[in-house]
């Protein structure tokens, strides 16, 4: 096919791909506090070096400060908006993506250092491979293909690109309303690759839970106290937020805040029937994540609980005592952060007042004198998308090129915060094509993506935008 010479190149540059991946991951572009905002700003300048080497034109888009918890008010990274060079005559994708990380240490439990692109059995190891570095690059290759081979990308192209994601996409929800009239007046799609399969097997994506973020304050004296001075003559601020957090979820995952659950759309006979058609291999699940026994025994019960359901999920407590070694100290504040994925019905405004009065409500029953905070820095709703919409026939044709099988279609458990907003203030149709693999241990210790992903999912780009220009013009 008219593909093929692309394709050719792409294998032929995939050592390459993998050094530039290599540069990508050596950058700690944590985003999920300001002392590394640093890194994410290096890491934008370097990726709009990239888009500017393929001929694009770029705007660092200042997307205002952000006030942090302690009071301060720090300046946010910029986003990147980028353009190709523009015919009016073919239709515009715009592609986002996203450059920063989750936090990474070696001493967390990785086998190799998390921001060196290692290389074992054909797997990319380092923080970032595969969410979302090794994607985002996967587009630009695409582009360079083409460009390389002289030949006409047959879409024009845009690029969102941003470096706060992993922390709740901040300010890009507003400068999304702000320029739905300039930036977005010409695009016709929108594509996510910020996913992973969930097997073998190649998939579109086309649901996303939300997520609501909550910080959780208990503060009560002046100082750290000795606790064997203090201890049993005062209400600990760690009892109390311990209380807090234990009343959140039980043991078989329910979420105990009232009004959550009841919240969630019933599952109805044709969803559950769709479940049961899913392939996925629960054994390889198990196998891949480590996790010996889950909360629910069946393939379908664990895709519902990872899909349609909310779930809560604590993720730790800012001010513990948390070094090796024993301290025998009374913390004088601390913040527990938890947060609950959302699905389709629930409304983060909701859930936020729901699990405030609950907790102002367990608190009060304490009596304690303690001084309770409960906010929520991130608000993200569930996307879900139109199927029908002819981009997903694009998809499917592009996946089919390169591997040779029909895409299952797939939803995903984590957020992209920024999806359903694009989509709720464009109006534009929006797609995500993953190709993450279902192992790839996003977020974990040794985060992967296979090279060979990263180099057929460069192939699955190149072919989405020739299938895309050849749907039926908008
Ligand atoms: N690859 C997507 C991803 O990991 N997204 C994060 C975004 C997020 C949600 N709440 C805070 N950050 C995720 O955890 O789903
Ligand atoms: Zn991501
Ligand atoms: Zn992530």
């Amino acid at each position: 096919s008219g593909l093929d010479p692309i394709f050719k190149y792409i294998d032929e540059q995939q050592n390459e791909f993998v050094q530039r991946l290599k540069e990508w991951v050596a950058i700690p572009s944590d985003s999920s506090e300001p002392q590394t905002w640093d890194k994410v700003v290096r890491m934008l300048n370097v990726t709009a070096d990239k888009i500017k080497m393929l001929g694009g034109n770029i705007e660092f888009a200042d997307v205002g400060s952000q006030r942090m918890s302690n009071g301060q008010l720090v300046h946010l990274p910029p986003v990147i908006l980028a353009e190709l060079k523009k015919d009016p005559k073919k239709p515009t994708l715009c592609i986002y993506g996203h450059v920063d990380v989750q936090p990474a240490k070696k001493e967390d439990g990785w086998t190799t250092d998390p921001y060196t692109l290692t290389e074992i059995n054909g797997n990319l190891y380092g923080r970032g491979a595969s969410d979302n570095k090794g994607p985002v690059l996967a587009w630009l290759h695409a582009v360079e293909a083409y460009q390389a081979l002289k030949q006409e990308i047959p879409v024009n192209i845009k690029f969102i690109i941003e470096g706060m994601e992993e922390a709740g996409s901040n300010g890009l929800d507003t400068l999304t309303e702000q320029r739905n009239m300039t930036f977005f007046s010409d695009v016709d799609y929108i594509v996510i690759s910020d996913n992973i399969w969930i097997s073998k097997k190649p998939a579109l994506t086309y649901a996303t839970r939300g997520n609501c973020f909550f910080f959780v304050e208990v503060e009560g004296q002046k100082q750290d106290m000795h606790s064997g001075v203090f201890g049993g003559s005062i209400h600990e601020a760690m009892t109390d937020l311990i209380a807090l957090l234990d009343s959140l979820v039980d043991s078989r995952g329910r979420i105990l805040v009232p009004g959550i659950n009841e919240a969630v759309a019933p599952l109805t006979e044709e969803e559950e029937k769709r479940y049961q058609g899913i392939e996925f291999d629960l054994e390889a699940h198990k196998k891949d994540s480590g996790v010996t026994k889950f909360l629910y025994d069946t393939k379908e019960e664990i895709l519902q609980h990872r899909w349609r359901y909310p779930s809560l999920s604590i993720h730790g407590i800012e001010g513990a005592f948390s070094d090796p070694g024993s301290k025998t100290v009374i913390p004088r504040k601390v913040i527990g952060k938890f947060s609950i994925r959302q699905v389709p019905n629930m409304d983060p405004s909701e859930v936020e007042k729901q699990v405030t009065k609950y907790l102002q409500k367990l608190f009060a029953e304490r009596n304690s004198p303690n001084q309770l905070k409960v906010t929520m820095p991130i608000g993200a709703k569930p996307w879900v998308a139109n199927v029908s919409d002819p981009q997903f026939v694009a998809g499917r044709r592009a996946v089919q090129t390169v591997f040779g099988v029909d895409p299952d279609l797939i939803c995903e458990g984590s957020t992209i915060p920024i999806a359903r907003n694009f989509q709720d203030v464009t109006g534009k149709s929006i797609i995500m094509l993953p190709i993450g693999g279902a192992d790839d241990g996003e977020h974990s210790q040794n985060e992967k993506m296979s090279r060979s992903n990263y180099i057929q999912g460069t192939k699955l780009f190149a072919a989405f935008f020739y299938e895309l220009s050849q749907l039926p013009q908008k």
